[in-house]
């Protein structure tokens, strides 16, 4: 695939998306967050990127939303859908829904929310998906205390390229591996000729090790497992919180993260623990166990009457001895007693094996002296030994971890994909039961038969900013031309919003807010929303362009306006309607005009074009009381000759209720009030 080929995708990003595993597969299943793993793509770009790609697979031109009321419909629906969502990713991946004219783009979505539809939006799955992320990519591994050797310089270079994670050095000879080893806990030497060369230190001959990286640096793949350990779990819960069918061994993949500490290193191994404490603490110890022995060794002096006889004191001195040979002499049993309470507190402080004890008793030796002393070379000899075995154990701990968890990366990656996009799932089943949503019927647009237009029954607009129950469900169906007139307030503008919001939807593949919807596929969406105030002649001049455009050609467009006789004087605006009517009309388009002068459009119109009506049913306590639904074919009748009707109905019955006299008065009233009743007819 040519990835240059996909809108929106320059030479730079190709060059970024190149990297991916798949950038194929993952642009053809709108995978956001593969695509977003390259390097300097954000999710948004992704989403968008991703768009693209679908239009592509789609041959899909685009631009369904032709007007910015469309495109802010549109908007608003896809917010509510992001609402509905726990993740960022799902959020974005939402973005990649778009209304299309394209059969195979619609039914494309239509089965993936169909079974999203049947989800069970648990509030302990929405729990869970807090945790969950798109996986990051480790950062960059460095180990010190291990190192590659070699005496051939391209053998170095090979080893650098394949295990940047390692130091590599070069060596002369057998001489320099060992000066290695004193340097490094452990020497991987990648040359042959080393075999059976034994030199002080952990030093492995391994001349196939470039081949298996995972052995010789462990820590490649526990890095990717660290970084991602707590998105992992996270993954995990979902999964079972929601019975999700999972792509690994959930069980296995638990106790692999469980071994696994946040910085990259094996947890949960007492005898590492133990090795890692030893070395760590063995310096402070020995500095205590030297002041167990010296505290024991000055009380037991201070205590002890030395009695020594003058000779033995004077030979001592002609000789020069110091207080060691009075410790030998007099003291040697105390003497002896402080050393072996320093070793003991030595052992058990650090919890050392026979085999290091036997190292941590030569730290304190039996020559007497005061104060007891460490001996640095026995400490070394011990420090050496506790490092080693930490080394070596959390060497192996690390390859068994690696390979343990090594085969899981695929599948943990399919883990976290899955959950994610259940959250995808999750939104379009959660909107679907906010606004009790029904899958619509789209058929595809014939020209030879009638034009199907579009049936809404029982539907509720989503733009609405009411709770569900307060709003009344409206049945309205349109095929062709309409003028849709109605009461002020009686529900017109939202009626336009609902058929554009089910219109939105159903091109997105997606559930729309009515009982049952079925409507035509339409090319584009023209929503012009009410204009406010009359517009200044060059305004007035691109809006009537803009519709010429419309007019010309439209068959299968779907046309929504809002009041347009506000751009300009009623007379004139009622001429223009009507001539853009009749052009939509002509060209098979479907198209509903709100407006106030539907009366008038009509007899300026050269067709008999279909008025509907939102009607008020009549006046409760000065407030209207309306049906939603329009009624076809109905001019309604306006506000004000509701409210002349109501005053013309109280003053007959005011009239009827006095007496002959006092009703001179109320009956010219009646009169004025049937007068204005004549001039409605
Ligand atoms: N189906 C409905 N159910 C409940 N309330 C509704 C419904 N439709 C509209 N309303 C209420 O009526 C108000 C007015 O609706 P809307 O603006 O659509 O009327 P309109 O006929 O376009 O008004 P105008 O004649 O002033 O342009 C809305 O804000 C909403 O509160």
């Amino acid at each position: 695939m040519d990835l240059e080929s996909i809108p929106g995708v320059g030479e730079k990003t190709a060059r970024s998306l190149s990297v991916l595993d798949d950038p194929e597969g993952a642009l053809r299943t709108g995978d956001v967050a593969a695509i977003a793993a390259a390097p300097d793509i954000s999710q948004g770009r992704a989403a968008r990127i991703a768009r693209g790609a679908i239009r592509r697979e789609h041959d899909d031109p685009g631009g369904f939303l032709a007007t910015d009321r469309a495109r802010e419909v549109y908007r608003n629906v896809l917010g509510l859908l992001q609402e509905r969502t726990v993740t960022e990713y799902a959020a974005q991946r939402l973005e990649t829904l778009y209304p299309s004219a394209r059969r195979s783009r619609i039914e494309e979505v239509q089965a993936f929310a169909s079974e999203a539809m049947e989800r069970e939006p648990d509030p302990a799955v929405l729990e869970a998906l807090c945790g969950v992320e798109p996986l990051q990519q480790p950062g960059d591994v460095r180990v010190r205390e291990r190192c590659l050797a070699t005496t051939d310089a391209e053998r170095y270079a090979e080893a650098r390229e394949a295990i940047p994670e390692l130091p590599v050095e070069v060596v002369e000879d057998a001489q320099g591996l060992a000066e290695l080893a004193r340097g490094y806990a452990t020497v991987i030497a990648l040359d042959e000729s080393f075999a059976g060369v034994t030199v002080e230190g952990d030093v492995q001959v391994e001349p196939d090790a470039l081949e298996n990286p995972a052995d010789v640096v462990p820590e490649r793949s526990l890095a990717f497992f660290a970084r991602n350990r707590d998105r992992l779990r996270a993954a995990v819960e979902v999964h079972r919180a929601a019975d999700l069918e999972p792509a690994c061994d959930l069980e296995t993949l638990t106790d692999g993260l469980s071994r696994l500490a946040e910085d990259g290193t094996v947890a949960g191994d007492d005898e590492l623990d133990r090795l890692t404490t030893a070395a760590n603490d063995l310096d402070a110890a020995t500095g205590t166990a030297e002041s167990v022995a010296n505290d024991h060794l000055r009380e037991a002096i201070r205590e002890q009457d030395v009695t020594i006889e003058g000779s033995d004191l004077l030979s001592l001195v002609e000789r020069g001895a110091g207080v060691d040979s009075l410790l030998s002499r007099e003291l040697a049993d105390e003497h002896a007693a402080a050393v072996e309470a320093a070793r003991e507190h030595l052992i058990e402080a650090l919890s050392l094996d026979p085999g290091e004890a036997e190292l941590a008793r030569r730290v304190f030796t039996d020559e007497p002296a005061f104060p007891v002393e460490r001996d640095e070379d026995a400490l070394g000899r011990l420090r050496t030994e506790l490092t080693a075995a930490k080394e070596r154990r959390a060497g192996r701990l690390k390859r068994e971890l690696a390979a343990d968890l090594a085969d899981q990366r695929t599948d943990a990656r399919e883990l976290v994909r899955d959950a994610l996009e259940l959250d995808v799932e999750l939104a379009i089943a959660r909107f679907a039961r906010d606004f009790s949503c029904t899958m619509p019927t789209v058929v595809e647009a014939d020209a030879r038969s009638e034009p199907v237009g579009f049936a809404i029954d029982g539907g509720r607009s989503p733009l609405l900013d009411e709770p569900l129950e307060a709003i009344d469900p409206v049945d309205y169906e349109v095929s062709g031309v309409a003028l849709l007139s109605g009461v002020n307030s009686g529900g017109k503008t939202s009626t336009l919003d609902l058929v554009a919001s089910v219109v939105v939807l159903a091109h997105m593949g997606l559930p729309v807010p009515a009982e049952n919807a079925r409507l035509q596929q339409f090319d584009d969406l023209h929503y012009h929303g009410k204009t406010q105030g009359t517009l200044d002649a060059g305004a007035f001049e691109a809006t009537v362009r803009e519709f010429a455009d419309l007019a010309q050609g439209g068959e299968g467009s779907l046309v929504l306006v809002d009041e347009l006789e506000s751009i300009t004087e009623p007379g004139a605006s009622a001429k223009i309607i009507a001539g853009i009517l009749e052009a939509l009309s002509e060209n098979g388009a479907t198209a509903v005009f709100v407006s106030h002068l539907a009366g008038e459009i009509r007899e300026m119109a050269g067709f008999d074009v279909t008025i509907d009506g939102i009607e008020a049913v009549g006046l409760v306590d000065g407030e209207l009381e309306v049906n939603r639904s329009p009624v076809k074919d109905h001019l309604a009748r306006s506000t004000p000759e509701l409210i002349v009707e109501k005053l013309a109905d109280e003053s007959r019955g005011t009239t009827a209720a006095s007496s002959r006299n006092e009703s001179r008065n109320e009956g010219a009233e009646v009169g004025f009030y049937d007068r204005l009743l004549e001039k409605f007819d």
